[in-house]
């Protein structure tokens, strides 16, 4: 029987075990592996008949001795190493039972996703490190339907209530008043650490100190490469298995997927709902946000299925 291992394709199971407070493990390749030395996420090869999980709760267990409670399916990414092409199907264990412990006698370092002191890493981890750092909430702005003062006021609370990527989409403000918003936005997420980009489909220039950009669904399609340099964000709007496709061609780093449910701010849409969304994004390699009637209470369902994380316009309001 052809198996995918006879095409040269080796699946692997890879776990960010992650704390409260946003830290992860990582692990050191131990001597007699390829690239030992080198930093990895805890886990291994998936064994004929497993399943992903059930091969990352066999090695968790094997190689620091404990046990998934609770994990959710994350990306899927592959990479091509001289040795052999890997899967590496990644998800993120928020709860476990045992304290980890280094049972091959492997280092241990607990990381923050901004800041990862260890290295060197694996090369296929690169963009698995950058989508760590995005944040689960992702919140747009509608000052044009609510007025700039509310927006704002809006915006602030969000803020507070832990919000840390913001967009700008206000696409038939005019000029001076977009700028004068999007200045006070920027003030206002850069004082949290939170990043703020611009849709593309605004008038805003790239040099009204945003960190990155958005693009609506017709402009990825119409790109042949990601328009932005490697350290500002891009981000893309999905709505189908095409544009998905077309995200990852590129290379964003995160799409957002929907309409998932019914919502107000496009009320002609045709909602997708869940299972269509989890469909769509199973095996995806890049951070996906559910966006439509998205409520906080969502980002539990969403997370279960696979995205990252949500992307709200009216739900900010009520975080
Ligand atoms: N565990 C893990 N493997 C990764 C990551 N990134 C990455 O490219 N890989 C690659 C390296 C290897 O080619 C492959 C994992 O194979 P492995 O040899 O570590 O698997 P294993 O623990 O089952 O090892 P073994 O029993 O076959 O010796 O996936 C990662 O973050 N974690």
């Amino acid at each position: 029987m052809m198996t995918r291992e006879s095409f040269g394709i080796v699946d692997v199971a890879a776990a960010v075990i992650m704390q409260p407070d946003g830290r992860f493990l990582l692990t050191c390749r131990p001597e007699g592996k390829p690239y030992a030395g080198y930093w990895e996420f805890p886990g291994g090869k998936i064994e004929p008949g497993e399943s992903p999980l059930h091969a990352l709760d066999r090695e968790l267990q094997e190689e620091l001795g404990i046990q998934i409670l609770h994990a959710e399916p994350w990306i899927t990414r592959n990479f091509t190493y001289s040795h052999a092409t890997v899967c590496l199907h990644f998800f993120r264990v928020i709860r476990w039972q045992g304290m980890p412990q280094a049972r091959e006698h492997q280092q241990l370092a607990w990381q923050r996703p901004d800041q990862v002191t260890v290295s060197p890493m694996l090369p296929a981890n690169a963009p698995v490190l950058r989508a760590l750092i995005l944040p689960p909430v992702y919140a747009i702005t509608r000052a044009t339907e609510l007025g700039v003062p509310a927006a704002l006021q809006q915006i602030e609370l969000a803020l507070q209530h832990g919000v840390r990527l913001i967009q700008i989409r206000e696409k038939t403000m005019e000029k001076d008043v977009l700028q004068a918003f999007a200045e006070k936005i920027i003030s206002l997420a850069h004082g949290t650490g939170a990043y703020v980009l611009r849709n593309s489909d605004t008038i805003l220039p790239d040099t009204c100190g945003t960190d990155g950009i958005h693009l609506t669904a017709p402009q990825l399609m119409a790109l042949s490469s990601r328009p932005t340099s490697g350290d500002n964000w891009c981000g893309a709007s999905c709505h189908n298995s095409e544009e998905l496709y077309q995200a990852s061609l590129i290379g964003v780093d995160f799409v957002v997927l929907g309409p998932v449910l019914q919502t107000s701010s496009h009320a002609d849409a045709t909602p997708m709902g869940w299972r269509k969304f989890a469909d769509l994004i199973r095996d995806y390699p890049l951070p996906v946000y559910a966006l439509g009637g998205m409520e906080p209470d969502d980002q539990a369902i969403a997370r279960e299925l696979g995205a990252h994380g949500v992307a709200m316009i009216r739900g900010t309001s009520r975080l």
